[in-house]
């Protein structure tokens, strides 16, 4: 009996291994693979290339299995053309699903609320697709142990629930290009490094826990209060004419009164009246000014014409009147009364005279550029620029030199070598003034501002679409730029690369500027955090750079250029995560485009040119040195790269065609 019943139940066990457990796994594996093929029947796009005749969905193309439960752990189908809604009973039966990326397809409809099944959902992208109405509530309390949630570009709506403080492991929050409306909850979420709301339709002032986010996570909404510049209405700070108003308004409802309307009848006559006064005051000045104005006349007008800087306002006045002879007048007229010795122009004769080069012939001398009038263009390390309108029309950009350290002769034979540089992608510097006092330097000026402003947007402006074509292009330029001035000799090298130094011409072609100025000024401070984003592992001290340095630098800003991030992005940074790093890590994980800017990857058949660049921006910024090519390097493989998407041009087709989707709304 002992011996006998052994063996039954040994047989009992054998059969339950061998009928019933796999039966199990099969079962599991088999109704993943149901899910899927539902999947594919209900979005198609290219899962076609999922053949059906393997009874493992496990080698299917963006399918991973977990070995040993033999799962679905991971659905990758980022751009693969999938379309239409995601019915419910799909993703619960995908219950051990980790990550799921349906990044730039066309989904539309609501999420599933079965999403809850995956209760093991660490990863979730599904940017870029026209997903809309409420995020599901069921969500917040099923999907734990989500790290990274991604739902930037689509159609999302309603507010932005205080749900989100349960998904406690979260690092990653991107909602932006939406439609989530009202206001921000206080998200006190411990681990979230990246967060993103911008371009919604939220009010309100932002919470406390999210206010040293940075700026853009928040813009393209009606946000009041810190981190933004608007000021959030108070009691204090509502002007009294303001309440007043409140009250007349408050008024009207209940019907206004005869006096009220009589006041407002011959307030807006009076308005008015002083209105055109105003603008005939203006008429007269202007009158005026042309008439004494005659000197400047015909010859100097066809000189501004060789520039080929016309103005691009009629007016030719500076936005804020502000005029360069407030801003450097007084320090000028006080160095021409201060004796002849403080020397002026390249004549040394004491004449404050600006000093032009390569014969630009004196096109207007230093009387002219305090009359013009001028608008600050940005404060920077070596000084503040700014944008001179000349009367003549002419524009150029004037550099307030600040902390010249070197001698006159030193600065003078400086900026000779630096005025001489001659090449289609530097900003030309036309001319100079030195005097004790003050160090201006004038250079064109570049009418699409820079690199920086467009990617990221600037002064309230937001962010210029910029396709992949015009990328490329900026990215050989400025290398062309950086290898023409590596020419000149092994220890010549520009120093301070970044994007907010590549300037843009009215066709969107990258010049460098900025050159040798690190050389006046006794070099750059060491510690200014946007410059750290750019800087070279090896560069302790930023007066000592190289033409190494200047590759690291510059395979930055061809990340910058590729992902749409800022090296000195504040999320980042806090982290001590630089986008070098960030980007190597991402790549090694196998997550190459996820890295790409959203904008970018509506254009399809170049994603290989795209991972090509991307190849030479991280070469670039090698951790040691010598492992980093040379600028000639640089530029002949972009100008490969450049040269593959052009053979491709043809085919190069718009994914979306929605353009509210991506960042042209930005
Ligand atoms: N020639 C130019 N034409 C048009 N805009 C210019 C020109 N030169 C500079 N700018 C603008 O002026 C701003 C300030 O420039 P500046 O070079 O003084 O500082 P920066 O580039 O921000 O920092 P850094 O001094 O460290 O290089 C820049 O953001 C750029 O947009």
């Amino acid at each position: 009996m002992g011996i006998h019943s052994a063996t039954t139940i040994m047989l009992l066990l054998l059969f339950y291994i061998l009928v019933f457990l796999p039966a199990g796994i099969m079962t599991d594996l088999a109704s993943d693979r149901a899910a899927l093929l539902s999947l594919r029947s209900a979005v198609g796009g290219r899962t076609l290339f999922w053949t059906t005749t393997q009874q493992t969905p496990c080698n299917w193309p963006g399918v991973q299995c977990d070995n040993t439960t033999n799962r679905v752990t991971a659905l990758h189908l980022p751009g693969v053309s999938l379309s239409g809604r995601i019915p419910l009973g799909i993703f619960g039966n995908l219950t051990k699903l980790k990550t799921l990326s349906l990044r730039f397809n066309a989904l539309s409809g609501p999420l599933p609320s079965d999403l809850s099944s995956c209760l093991d959902l660490r990863n979730l992208y599904l940017q870029g697709n026209r997903f809309s109405g409420l995020f599901p509530e069921n969500l917040f309390s099923s999907l734990r142990d989500l790290v990274r949630l991604n739902l930037a570009g689509n159609n999302f709506s309603g507010e932005i629930s205080s749900g989100f403080n349960n998904f406690t492991r979260l690092r990653t929050l991107y909602l932006e290009n939406n439609q989530f409306s009202g206001s921000l909850p206080d998200l006190n979420i411990p681990n979230l490094e990246q967060f993103n709301v911008s371009f919604n339709n939220l009010n309100g002032s932002v919470p406390k826990s999210l206010r040293s986010k940075p700026k853009e996570s928040f813009i393209g909404n009606s946000f009041c209060g810190s981190p933004l510049d608007e000021i959030c209405p108070t009691k204090e700070n509502v002007p009294p004419a303001v309440s007043v108003d409140l009250d007349r308004n408050r008024k009207k409802k209940n019907g206004l009164s005869g006096g009220a309307i009589a006041g407002i009848v011959i307030g807006s006559v009076l308005g008015l009246v002083v209105l055109l006064l105003l603008l005939f005051i203006l008429c007269r000045k202007r009158t005026t000014k042309k008439t004494s104005s005659v000197d400047i006349g015909a010859s100097k007008l066809t000189d501004a014409e060789v520039l080929g800087e016309k103005p691009l306002t009629g007016s030719g006045t500076g936005s804020n009147g502000f005029s360069v002879a407030a801003a450097a007048a007084a320090a000028m007229t006080t160095s021409s009364t201060a004796g002849v010795n403080t020397g002026g122009g390249a004549d040394g004769s004491g004449n404050k005279k600006l000093v032009f080069f390569r014969n630009s012939s004196t096109i207007f001398d230093l009387e002219d550029l305090l009359r013009a009038s001028a608008e600050v263009l940005g404060k920077g390390t070596f000084g503040t620029a700014y944008k001179a309108v000349l009367e003549a029309g002419m524009m150029v950009a004037v550099k307030r030199l600040k902390d010249v350290t070197v001698s006159e002769p030193e600065f003078r034979e400086k900026i000779e070598f630096v005025g001489a540089m001659n090449h289609e992608n530097l900003v030309p510097l036309r001319a100079y003034y030195y005097s004790k006092e003050e160090k201006l330097l004038v250079y064109d000026y570049m009418p699409m501002g820079s690199l920086s402003a467009l990617l990221h947007g600037n002064k309230g402006g937001g962010r210029t679409p910029l396709n992949w074509e015009i990328r490329s292009g900026i990215a050989l330029g400025a290398a062309r730029g950086i290898e023409y001035l590596h020419s000149h000799g092994q220890d010549i090298s520009h120093g301070n690369i970044k994007s907010s130094n590549v300037i843009l011409t009215k066709s969107l072609e990258a010049r460098i500027s900025d050159f040798g100025l690190a050389n006046l000024v006794g070099g750059l401070p060491s510690t200014p955090n946007r410059v750290a984003g750019y800087r070279a592992p090896e560069v302790t001290d930023p007066r000592r750079v190289s033409q190494k340095a200047d590759v690291y630098s510059f395979g930055v800003l061809l990340l910058e250029l590729l992902t749409g991030k800022a090296p000195t992005h504040a999320l980042l940074n806090e982290e001590g995560v630089d986008l070098p790093r960030w980007v190597q890590s991402t790549v090694k994980e196998e997550w190459t485009s996820e890295v790409f800017d959203l904008e970018l990857l509506r254009y399809q058949n170049v994603e290989e040119d795209m991972v090509q660049l991307l190849q030479v921006a991280i070469d670039c910024a090698a951790q040691y040195p010598d492992n980093r090519p040379t600028m000639a390097e640089v530029t002949s493989r972009i100008q490969e790269v450049r040269r593959a998407s052009l053979i491709r041009g043809g085919e190069v087709q718009d994914v979306d065609p929605d353009p509210d989707r991506v960042h042209e709304s930005d």
